[in-house]
C-alpha cells in the first residue's frame, strides 16, 4: 500500500500553485504514453483553486494542454448545467468561460441533460428511474477501461468526497461505476457520484481542502485510524493509486501528519 502524501502551504495561492503542478505533472505524464489527460473533478471549493491553479497562475495557465484534457467529474448534482449548483457549471464559469481567446477547449463530460426531469430536475416527485438512466448514460461515458488519470476530489466538513457520505450505503456499491443518490444530506438531494470502483482505479487521487474549518475532520482522518469516513477510505485505498492531500496550514492544525512543500 502506497502511503498518501501531504503537501502543506500556508497561503491559498501556494496550495493551487501546488495543485496546479501536480495537474501538469500527471498531464504529462499521461499524454507520453496516450493521446489524452483524462481528469475527473469536484465541486465546491475546488472551483476557486483551479481557476487560481489553470488561469491565473501565469507558470502553469501556458503548459495546460487543454485541447488534450477529456474532463469528467467526480460528481454532479441533478440539476441544468447553468444552475448554480451544477458542477459543470462551477467549473464553466471558473474556468472555462475565462480561457483565452482561441483555445481549443477541451472534451467535457457532463450529465444528459435532455434527461433532466422538472424545471430544475430537483422537483418534488423526483422520477428515480430517471436518476438511474441520468447515471446509466453518464457511466457509459467513462473510458472503457474506466481508469482516469487523475481525480480532483473536496473533502466536506463532515468527511463526505464525492456524493459519497459518512455512513451511506454507496459506500458499499462495487457493481455500477456511477451511482445515483436521492438523499444527499447536504443539497442538493439528487446527485450522481462516482463509486468506489472508479476511484480504486485511477492513477492518481488529489484531496483539496483549506481552512481551520476542515481542521476538525483531517484530524479524524489522519489521527484516527479507525475512522470510516469517506475520505479516510478514499485515502487508505489499497490498490495502488497514488494518493495526495493538497492542504494549507490552518488545515491541518494539530493534525498528527507530516507535511511538506509541493
Ligand atoms: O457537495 C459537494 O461537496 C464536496 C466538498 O466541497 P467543499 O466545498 O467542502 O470542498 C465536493 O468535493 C463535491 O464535488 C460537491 O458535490
Amino acid at each position: 500500500m502506497m502511503s498518501p502524501k501531504v503537501y502543506s502551504h500556508a497561503e491559498s495561492a501556494d496550495v493551487a500553485n501546488a495543485v496546479g503542478k501536480h495537474v501538469l505533472k500527471l498531464q504529462n505524464s499521461a499524454l507520453e504514453s496516450g493521446l489524452t489527460f483524462k481528469i475527473a473533478l469536484s465541486g465546491g471549493s475546488l472551483g476557486k483553486v483551479l481557476k487560481k491553479a489553470l488561469i491565473d497562475n501565469q507558470d502553469i495557465a501556458p503548459k495546460v494542454k487543454w485541447d488534450k484534457w477529456e474532463v469528467f467529474f467526480s460528481d454532479e448534482r441533478i440539476v441544468p448545467l447553468d444552475h448554480p449548483d451544477s458542477n459543470f457549471g462551477l467549473f464553466n464559469e471558473m474556468v472555462l468561460k475565462s480561457l483565452p481567446e482561441g483555445t481549443t477547449k477541451p472534451k467535457v463530460n457532463t450529465i444528459n441533460e435532455s434527461l433532466l426531469t422538472g424545471q430544475d430536475g430537483q422537483a418534488s416527485g423526483a422520477d428515480q428511474a430517471k436518476d438511474i438512466e441520468i447515471a446509466k448514460d453518464y457511466q457509459s461515458k467513462l473510458p472503457k477501461d474506466h481508469k482516469l488519470d487523475l481525480i480532483l476530489l473536496g473533502c466536506g466538513p463532515d468527511g463526505h468526497t464525492c456524493s459519497l457520505f459518512p455512513g451511506h450505503q454507496l459506500l458499499n456499491e462495487r457493481n455500477e461505476l456511477i451511482s445515483y443518490i436521492s438523499d444527499s444530506p447536504k443539497p442538493p438531494p439528487r446527485r450522481i457520484t462516482f463509486t468506489f470502483p472508479v476511484l480504486e482505479n485511477a492513477v492518481s487521487i488529489a484531496f483539496v481542502a483549506e481552512g481551520e474549518g476542515k481542521a476538525p475532520i483531517l484530524k479524524e482522518i489522519f489521527n484516527d485510524p479507525s475512522s470510516k469516513l469517506p475520505s479516510k477510505l478514499v485515502t487508505d485505498i489499497k490498490t495502488g493509486v497514488d494518493v495526495n492531500w493538497f492542504v494549507n496550514d490552518a488545515a491541518i492544525n494539530g493534525v498528527d501528519v507530516i507535511a511538506s512543500k509541493y
